[in-house]
């Protein structure tokens, strides 16, 4: 996916409605689809652009300062990057599995991640734990760090990230069991709202046998909560 890091790129100066898309001249909606603009897939670049322009004018700032004119440019390329996994399938990652003899807990622990709260478009960033218990095939160890960071860039809230990275490793390893738990700090909840730094969100989703089972849930829990 190719991100343009310069403002050049963005040659079409027209005057777009961040809301609808539309071009002030167009009769049409343009819906930018043949303007040779630098897009990563499924990201509008220059609907971004005016729509931070829109912002930025409605709070009673000036877009055309020298010190914001090429924000609008520089918010889009951090969407494209923050909400990168909208598009593509974290799943692949854990395609490449290698049969291995060893049917007990495989854990990673303490893999940090940065995602966006849905609600504020705020970041909620922390540490997510994934084990497994193969059955036959395991993967190899950074996949499961990769899933972690593709599935952190949507917007969503920790809920849903905790269970989508449980089920794709369900799925694909075909798993006898699968913990993941999620510690993060909102920032809507720390910088804004009800102010509370410190505060941290803990969410888990339990398959198989580490949900059935009482002592294979104490034994995971106890392994992601030990003192490294
Ligand atoms: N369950 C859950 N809630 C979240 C998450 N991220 C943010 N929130 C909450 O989403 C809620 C949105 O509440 P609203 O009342 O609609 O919005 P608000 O007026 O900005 O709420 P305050 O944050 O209380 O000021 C807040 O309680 C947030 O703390 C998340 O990942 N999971
Ligand atoms: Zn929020």
């Amino acid at each position: 996916m190719e991100i343009s890091s310069t403002n050049e790129a963005y040659t079409n100066t027209d005057e777009v409605d961040c809301v609808s898309g539309r071009n002030g001249s167009s009769p049409e909606p343009p819906l930018f689809i043949d303007r040779n603009e630098p897009r990563a897939e499924g990201i509008d670049f220059k609907r971004i652009e005016a729509a931070v322009r829109v912002i930025l004018d409605a709070v009673g700032e000036d877009p055309d300062r020298e010190g914001l004119l090429e924000t609008p440019a520089r918010v889009a390329r951090m969407y494209a990057e923050m909400f990168a996994g909208l598009h593509s399938d974290p799943g692949r990652h854990l395609a490449k599995v290698f049969t291995e003899d060893y049917d007990e807990i495989v854990l990673v622990r303490d893999i940090s991640f940065c995602s966006m709260c849905e609600h504020h478009l705020l970041p909620f960033s922390g540490r997510a734990h994934i084990a497994y218990l193969p059955s036959g095939k395991v993967v190899g160890l950074s996949k499961l760090a990769r899933v972690v960071e593709e599935v952190a860039r949507r917007p969503q809230v920790q809920e849903r990230m905790t269970q989508t990275i449980a089920d794709l490793v369900e799925d694909r390893l075909l798993a006898q069991g699968v913990a993941v738990v999620v510690e993060a700090t909102h920032s809507c909840m720390t910088m804004r709202g009800v102010r509370k730094p410190g505060s941290l969100c803990l969410t888990s989703a339990m398959r198989g046998a580490f949900r059935d089972d009482p002592k294979s849930r104490a034994e995971i829990l106890g392994l992601i909560n030990r003192e490294a």
